[in-house]
């Protein structure tokens, strides 16, 4: 039976003029502040459909589609041969219905670009968007109940008090939810007559998430939910966002946490230089490829070469710091048999050997030569 998808995006292709290179001026550094949002004026919260749609995409990893180019904050994005820069660069996924996805990237990678144009902020250059099988931007009206969008500190009135305006939000909804048991959830209850602008930068950040939630939605799109906010915040957080789940609704968010998207994600999507380079749950990526790492201890100085020559193909094996000892490869029985007979062969105690699993930040780093900040 085919899977019903939340969202569905196919080759899309997002360009901007070089010159309007004020990238989101109004946008947060990355766990600090806030992002402003400059998409079309006067559009609102959209909402989700469940309409079928053919072929899902599988959760397996894929080979970077570009070559790989130097990442991280320094990278420079590409550009078209008319010096146009390259946001998104013909990117597919698939969002199935009631999960949660969790889009990873370095910095400038492209994900904010693809959300705004799931969301119907930003018009694609090309390529296929379905959001609950509609046209996000054609038919944003009919979506706009059925999508809720983490708006940041644009859409927001600066004198309004938090309870005001979750009110008034929830005043365009049929059904939407008690919007004084929301804010007592988010820890907002105390909150609820003070002005946005006087709202501590985490408490702005709760109210965004209590009105992007507020009218019930189908779909939700949360972009860096939890960036700057406390232990406490993150925390309540996460567990609207598996309430939400748990209640049938699709989430989609962006992330630089990394143990945001392990604890959170059913499927995980890391993106770079506007492409998809992996998709899968955790579980599947940090699984694949180089599978693991073994590490040991013993006298420091130990001939590599002769261990390397002992170890099965495609084995890696460094030293350090000195008498650390790490291996890199498909970790099983054969490898670790033929370590510690190598060991016993030339007289040494392997002390602390231990099969470590590659993490997702691990996969993260290996695909984009980038780290994640947690
Ligand atoms: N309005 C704009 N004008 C010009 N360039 C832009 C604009 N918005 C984004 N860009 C550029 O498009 C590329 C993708 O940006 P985008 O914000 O989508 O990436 P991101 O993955 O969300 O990054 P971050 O993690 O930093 O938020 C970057 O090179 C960025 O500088």
């Amino acid at each position: 039976m085919a899977e019903i998808l939340a969202v569905s995006v196919t080759d899309l292709v997002k360009t901007y003029s070089s010159r309007s290179a004020s990238p989101r001026s109004g946008r947060r550094p990355h766990g600090s502040g806030r992002r402003t949002r400059t998409g079309r004026a006067g559009r609102g919260p959209a909402a989700f459909s469940t309409s079928p749609t053919p072929s899902p995409t599988p959760p397996v990893r894929q080979a970077p589609p570009a070559p790989p180019v130097p990442s991280g904050d320094a990278a420079r994005p590409s550009t078209t041969p008319d010096g146009r820069i390259r946001a998104v660069d013909e990117l597919s996924l698939t969002v199935p219905t009631g999960t949660v996805t969790a889009l990873l990237g370095p910095n400038g990678a492209g994900k904010t670009t693809t959300v705004e144009i799931c969301e119907g902020f930003r018009r694609p250059d090309a390529g296929e968007v379905r959001v609950l099988g509609l046209d996000p931007w054609a038919d944003a009206v009919a979506l706009r109940p059925r999508v809720g969008v983490m708006l940041q500190s644009g859409g927001m009135y600066p004198g309004a008090r938090a309870g005001e305006m979750l009110r008034l939000v929830a005043s365009h909804y049929r059904h939407p939810l008690d919007p004084a048991a929301l804010l007592d959830r988010l820890g907002l209850a105390g909150s609820a007559g003070t002005p946005f602008r006087r709202l501590s930068g985490g408490q702005q950040q709760r109210l965004s998430l209590a009105m992007a939630v507020v009218g019930r939605p189908e779909l939700v799109f949360l972009d860096e939910p939890t960036a700057g906010l406390d232990v406490q915040g993150r925390r309540d957080t996460w567990e609207l966002v598996e309430e939400l789940r748990t209640a049938g609704v699709t989430v989609v968010l962006t992330t630089h946490a990394m143990d945001e998207a392990e604890r959170l994600a059913d499927q995980v999507i890391i993106v770079d230089h506007g492409r998809v380079v992996a998709v899968g749950s955790p579980a599947e990526l940090t699984r694949g490829g180089a599978e693991g790492q073994l590490r040991f201890r013993a006298p420091a100085g130990l001939d590599l070469g002769r261990l390397l020559l002992a170890l099965p193909d495609g084995t890696t094996v460094q030293e350090g710091p000195a008498g650390h000892y790490l291996l890199q490869g498909t970790v099983d029985p054969q490898l670790l048999a033929a370590v510690t007979a190598w060991c016993a062969g030339n007289g040494i105690l392997a002390e602390d050997l231990r099969v470590e699993q590659r993490t997702l930040e691990d996969v993260f780093v290996e695909l984009t030569g980038s780290e994640l900040r947690s």
